[in-house]
């Protein structure tokens, strides 16, 4: 059975297993913001060791060489805590039956084996008490597993549709928008760390298919695996194919669609038209985005990061936390603000100090001179121009270009690079304060740049 939980200052010993794309860049956080980790934790974490199967190999980040092991189940005996990112069904699936069945828990990103072996798994972790957590496994960096299994606990799930596997939208959206051949694409999707190691996965839909059986099993509480799946990948779509879509007003992406109706549910994957104007159709790159129907809420949509060793260390370390408190005896939810010992804590900062662009639509006097007296005071106060408009003069019931509209004055709109708050406001009161500025209508904030 699995320990009490710890009550002493003792830290949490971390064991990782695997030091590819994502399992470098969870060491560096283990490592590098170690304190924050376990402040965040209400206690203190501790990596102690990384399997891996070659401790000569270059890495993403390179790991102290202190922690390098090749003795996997050495460190997974010495361990409080485990995360499995290896991939793989074997041996990661012995090692993390291994660690369930001695009541250490469990982190991973390792869809393949759940989709194959989860119900098993999750049985071992049950009985022994165990607790077994694996949101980077699907959506990569995007929280979905915990708001389907938590948040819509009280609500029945009967569609779960969406963009699931990086690799395939990067390629499908190189071909489309560079008209890039299939290869190319896929061996950037592996440079930048998408693919899975056989990328075969990938392209042939078994990733998206494994991700499908793990929303479908959670979503509808029901023991699917990836057998339940119908799959086709992406490898018979041709440029051929993408051009006709485009010409059409489609975008082809590959879509896992898990839905449930009064006979049972269907899962599936394969590649799909969708209209441009579809939501999905904008998800670019490596991008995932998945919808959720539930009965009560509606249509809930989630989008982010769905690939990637940065984007999925933020998952696994979410789930670490999340772990780590359960063990130390504590909440499996953040601290009330200011109280989970969290030495970062920010300050809230006035709205002067803001940054954005505005849009300001005013009327001046129509004359010679005054654009530039306008433009004078925006770069006195340090607010540059993007663009700048002159629909015309001010009209009444549409009256064009009289000598009356003329003498109201001239609508100028000026949209602004990004400025502070503070500086703005300052501009507008001055440009009230100008006698060639009749008035100033509008002033609107403007979000572009992330
Ligand atoms: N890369 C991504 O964007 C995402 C990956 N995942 C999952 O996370 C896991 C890891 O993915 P990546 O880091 O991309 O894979 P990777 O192939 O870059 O890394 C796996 C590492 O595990 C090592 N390894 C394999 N067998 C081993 C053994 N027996 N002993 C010691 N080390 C061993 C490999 O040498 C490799 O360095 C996989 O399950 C993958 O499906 C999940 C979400 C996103
Ligand atoms: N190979 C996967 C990695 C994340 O799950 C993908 O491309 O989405
Ligand atoms: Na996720």
């Amino acid at each position: 059975m699995m320990s009490a939980a710890r009550t002493t200052a003792e830290p949490l010993k971390i064991g990782l297993l695997g030091a590819g794309n994502v399992g470098s860049q969870v060491a560096r956080t283990l490592v590098e913001e170690r304190e924050l980790i376990s402040s965040r934790v209400g206690a203190p974490i501790k990596l102690i060791g990384v399997a891996v199967r070659d401790v000569e190999a270059p890495r993403d980040w390179k790991i102290p060489g202190e922690l390098l092991t090749t003795d996997a189940e050495a460190l997974v005996d010495e361990s409080d805590l485990i995360i499995e990112l290896m991939g793989g069904l074997e041996p990661a699936g012995a090692l993390v039956e291994r660690a369930l069945r001695a009541g250490t828990a469990v982190v991973t990103g390792n869809k393949a084996l759940l989709a194959v072996q989860g119900g098993a798994l999750s049985q071992a972790a049950t009985e022994s008490g165990a607790l077994l957590r694996f949101e980077a496994a699907v959506g990569g960096a995007i929280p979905i597993l915990r708001p389907i299994q938590e948040s819509l606990s009280g609500d029945r799930i009967t569609k779960v549709m969406g963009i699931v596997n990086g690799t395939t939208n990067y390629i499908l959206d190189q071909m489309d928008s560079t008209g890039a051949a299939f290869y190319d694409a896929l061996a950037e999707a592996q440079r930048l760390g998408y693919a899975e190691a056989d990328p075969t996965a990938d392209v042939e839909g078994h990733d998206a298919a494994a991700k499908a059986a793990i929303l479908g099993a959670l979503a509808f509480h029901a023991p699917f695996t990836i057998d339940d799946v119908y799959c086709e990948g992406i490898t018979a779509v041709t440029s051929a194919d993408i051009e006709a879509a485009a010409a059409s007003g489609y975008v082809i992406k590959l879509l896992a669609i898990v839905e449930k109706n009064d006979d049972g549910a269907i899962l599936r994957v394969h590649p799909t038209l969708l209209p441009r104007t579809h939501p999905l159709a904008s998800v670019r790159g490596a991008f995932n985005a998945v919808f959720v129907v539930a009965e009560n809420a509606g249509e809930l949509m989630f989008y982010g990061q769905g690939a990637g060793g940065l984007p999925t260390s933020s998952a696994i370390m979410g789930d670490v936390v999340s772990v780590a408190r359960r063990l130390h005896g504590g909440p499996d939810r953040p601290g009330a603000a200011g109280t989970d010992g969290d030495a970062q804590r920010v300050r809230g900062l006035p709205v002067d100090d803001a940054r954005t662009q505005y849009y300001i639509d005013m009327v001046v006097a129509d004359r010679e001179g005054v654009i530039a007296e306008v433009a004078r005071v925006l770069a006195d106060h340090h607010v540059s121009i993007e663009s700048m408009r002159q629909p015309g003069s001010v009209s009444i019931d549409g009256e064009v270009d009289t000598e009356a509209a003329r003498e109201r004055g001239a609508v100028v709109q000026i949209v602004t690079h990004l400025a502070k708050e503070k500086d703005l406001s300052d501009t507008v009161a001055t440009l009230r304060a100008l006698d060639v500025v009749r008035a100033v209508n509008s002033v609107l904030r403007v979000e572009v740049e992330q």
